[in-house]
């Protein structure tokens, strides 16, 4: 199972996380990423934990000011991106671009959706993998995997049918090792999460119960 740490714009202390999250997942072999503000991502990837953009944008080199361009977030040390959060939504076609853009540079990419429908749609289009995210239960601490597991099942499903090669994580509301061990057995191959490691008072507490089954 892979765990993506996404930081959104919360007043954590990247660093701190991504020390928190490298020191994890070299004592535990569980692959552990964090994505932080575009700002941060210098910063974070120096701790050496693998490190993710929350976005790239569907451009190239140019004019496009407020942009973050793969290209620049590569430099800075991530090797991975999310694309179209339910935070940060695109178009399909910026979606296909942004992935161009990643794939210009390297970067893994990850495309989340909110629902099977949606992830069958991005699958489509040929990422390293795809996130389901039901949007209400973004932060609330109840999790996807438990409240709501048809969503992960038949995203799952909606996945194989478009790009059998195109792996399948989950996300919102997961927290714990018994919110992870559902997710993975609903066909999940890995987690994303925020408020549960980036609100903890003890990131490396949080993330060591999370990954606890996988030991
Ligand atoms: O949006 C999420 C991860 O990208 C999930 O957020 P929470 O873990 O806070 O529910």
């Amino acid at each position: 199972m892979k765990v993506v740490v996404n930081l959104k714009a919360y007043p954590c202390d990247p660093v701190e996380v991504a020390t928190a999250a490298r020191d994890v997942s070299e004592a535990s072999g569980v692959p552990i990423a964090v994505a932080p503000q575009a700002a941060h991502l210098e910063r974070v990837a120096e701790t050496g934990v693998e490190t993710w953009a929350q976005h790239v944008s569907p451009v190239e080199h140019g004019s496009h000011t407020g942009s973050t361009l793969a290209e620049a977030a590569a430099e800075a040390g991530a090797t991975g991106t999310m694309l179209n959060h339910s935070e940060r939504r695109l178009k399909l076609a910026d979606i296909d671009a942004a992935l161009s853009a990643a794939e210009r540079v390297g970067l893994e990419t990850c495309v989340c959706a909110n629902n099977p429908d949606q992830i069958g749609a991005v699958a489509g289009l040929g990422p390293d993998a795809v996130a389901v995210e039901p949007p209400e239960l973004i932060g609330t601490g109840t999790p996807v995997s438990k409240a709501d597991p048809d969503v992960v099942t038949d995203a799952v499903e909606a996945a194989a049918d478009a790009d059998d090669s195109v792996a399948v994580y989950c996300g919102a509301g997961i927290s714990t090792g018994e919110d992870l061990t559902a997710a993975r057995e609903l066909g999940a191959e890995g987690v994303l999460l925020a408020s549960g490691v980036a609100k903890a008072d003890d990131p490396t507490a949080a993330l060591e119960d999370l990954i606890a089954p996988l030991e």
